[in-house]
């Protein structure tokens, strides 16, 4: 763990070992069985592990001892009621939280079997592999090929500008390539190719997320966070984005924060379902959560009897 990452001990109460032991009718007992509803076996590599995860913002417990893998190249939603951690728990996954003061981390996450929370890991690095695209679309007031070609020219995967053309080092076509294949990849290509130096605030707020989407994918990263990537848009934009979600997880691992669970039902591979106070309360192949959850309270949550 990062030595920035102070965190006070866990209260009796909030510690997840406190829960009685009753045991069932088949022998197990209650926190067995409840261990059973988060164990998810999948075929296929893991992208991420994460291990006895906890995080507080100072002495507000927001995630409790979550243990769970993620399965590359597919999506993962993460549902739940407002306040539940799920934007805690995603900002995890590429050490976002690093970036709130109050926010502490506890536990482990590995990505492709490396930790990310060791001392000395590149954040710049991690977060090229694993991008993010937020709630609503923030793309910087540029043109759109100035907004795709942000990332590749920061990390020094592109040279442009007076003085890279003056020191004969412009790699111009190049440029051009990373700007299509990332706008194709988002299905913004068709709509902006010829007017790829206008302002992208010009563009409607559907066609902006899926330039920030283009943006996130010009750095070529393996995996993309989105949090709740569709709530500011009308159902045609949703769409689109929901199409979009589909095709990329052929390539990347998409792990996708909705509050809407027919999105969720709709494009997600596998759902952790997330209940008040920051537990995972289940987590396995989307259709069996919402046609066949394990839990009462997950039963409860899609039934919309709460939340
Ligand atoms: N920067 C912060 N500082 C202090 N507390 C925070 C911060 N961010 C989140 N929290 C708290 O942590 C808990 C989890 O919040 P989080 O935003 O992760 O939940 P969420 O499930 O994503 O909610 P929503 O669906 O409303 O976006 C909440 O109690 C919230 O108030």
């Amino acid at each position: 763990m990062s030595e920035t990452h102070s965190t006070p001990e866990p209260t009796e109460e909030e510690s997840p070992g406190t829960t009685t032991s009753t045991p069932t009718t088949a022998g197990e007992t209650e926190e067995e069985v409840q261990e059973s509803w988060v164990d998810y076996d999948f075929d296929g590599p893991t992208k991420f592990s994460v291990e006895d995860l906890n995080v507080y913002y100072g002495e507000d417990h927001a995630i409790q001892n979550i243990s769970m893998d993620i399965p590359e190249n597919s999506v993962t939603a993460l549902i739940g009621p407002s306040g539940c951690g799920k934007s805690t728990f995603l900002r995890c996954l590429n050490r976002m939280n690093d970036r709130i003061k109050a926010a502490s981390v506890e536990g482990s996450v590995e990505l492709d079997g490396q930790e990310i929370y060791q001392e000395g890991i590149d954040l710049v690095e991690l977060r090229k592999r694993v991008g993010q695209v937020f709630q609503s679309p923030n793309p910087f007031p540029k043109s759109i090929r100035d907004n795709v070609a942000y990332g590749p020219r920061k990390h020094g995967d592109i040279q442009s500008g007076l003085l890279a053309r003056l020191l004969g080092d412009d790699s111009g076509e190049e440029e051009d390539e990373i700007v299509e294949r990332a706008l194709r990849k988002a299905a913004l290509w068709d709509e902006v190719h010829d007017r790829l130096e206008d302002n992208a605030l010009g563009l409607s707020g559907g066609q902006q997320q899926r330039l920030c989407i283009a943006r996130a994918l010009a750095v070529d990263p393996e995996v993309i966070l989105m949090d709740e990537p569709a709530s500011a848009l009308d159902p045609i934009a949703t769409s689109k984005i929901e199409d979009l979600v589909d095709e990329l997880s052929e390539d990347y691992t998409v792990v996708i924060v909705t509050h809407n669970m027919q999105q969720a039902a709709r494009i997600s591979d596998q759902t952790a379902v997330f209940l008040t106070g920051g537990e995972l309360v289940e987590y396995g192949d989307t259709e069996q959560i919402f046609e066949n959850p394990q839990s009462q309270r997950v039963e409860d949550y899609i039934t919309g009897k709460f939340g």
